[in-house]
């Protein structure tokens, strides 16, 4: 039997504040799937990832995210799918104050760890996963752009989520730095999580291949990446 979609929105309209941003939305993102979403600025985009870690409502249609219907959860269940998502932000909100070790290590203890060595590890294997196994003692902001967004990523990546939500992660990055991002996220991918990200960088569609969905006049429609 053909296993179930991580992502299953059927006919989904999603309106913010009144107006119309998004209808008659179907999108499925499956185990193992690299999936773009491209349109132009203000299109919908980052508020179709809202709503599939429950920030943003669906006012209708049918929505599966990990096998929980969106419309009907629970607010006080959000926390727990959340957990099950890497989610990777536009601006990269690493908590300034503390090093990327400690940034890492406050998620873990906020999702349940307790196991000292076991911290220890994971974190020691997230960085060296995106290439920044050294740089555990820094601060955030002694970090490049490119260097804190694979922080990001490592953090996203802690729990080993089964799907990666990332908007616009190479939107501040020069063009190199933002394609070995897109490398390391195809990387992540090819190791079992599923990636929706959004993009305004069409070259990096026909470079690195995925399923694309396009937003445009409130619909989504899926297009051929070649
Ligand atoms: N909190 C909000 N309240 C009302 N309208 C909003 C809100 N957030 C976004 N919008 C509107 O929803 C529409 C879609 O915005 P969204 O941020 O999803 O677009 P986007 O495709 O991600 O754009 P960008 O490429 O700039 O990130 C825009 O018209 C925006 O003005």
């Amino acid at each position: 039997m053909e296993e179930q979609p991580l992502i299953s929105y059927q006919h989904v309209n999603v309106s913010l504040q009144g107006q119309e941003i998004l209808s008659d939305v179907n999108l499925e993102l499956r185990k193992g799937e690299f999936v773009y979403l491209i349109g132009k600025v203000g299109s919908g985009k980052s508020t179709l990832l809202k709503t599939i870690y429950g920030e943003v409502e669906i006012d209708a249609g049918e929505a599966w995210v990990l096998g929980n219907a969106m419309r009907t959860l629970k607010r006080k269940d959000f926390p727990t799918l959340r957990r099950k998502l890497g989610i990777v932000f536009q601006d990269f909100q690493l908590l300034t104050d503390r090093t990327v070790h400690e940034n890492l290590k406050f998620v873990l203890k906020a999702t349940g760890w307790k196991n000292r060595t076991e911290i220890e590890r994971r974190i020691e294997e997230v960085l060296q996963q995106v290439g920044m196994e050294n740089k555990g003692y820094k601060m955030p902001n002694e970090l490049s752009g490119g260097e804190q967004q694979r922080i990001v990523i490592a953090r996203a990546i802690l729990n080993k989520p089964e799907i990666i939500l990332a908007d616009e992660p190479t939107g501040n990055l020069d063009v190199e730095t933002g394609r070995r991002i897109v490398e390391l996220l195809q990387d992540i991918c090819r190791q079992g999580s599923a990636i929706l990200m959004t993009t305004h960088n069409l070259n990096l569609l026909s470079e690195y291949s995925g399923k694309v969905y396009k937003c445009e006049h409130h619909r989504l429609t899926e297009t051929t990446n070649s």
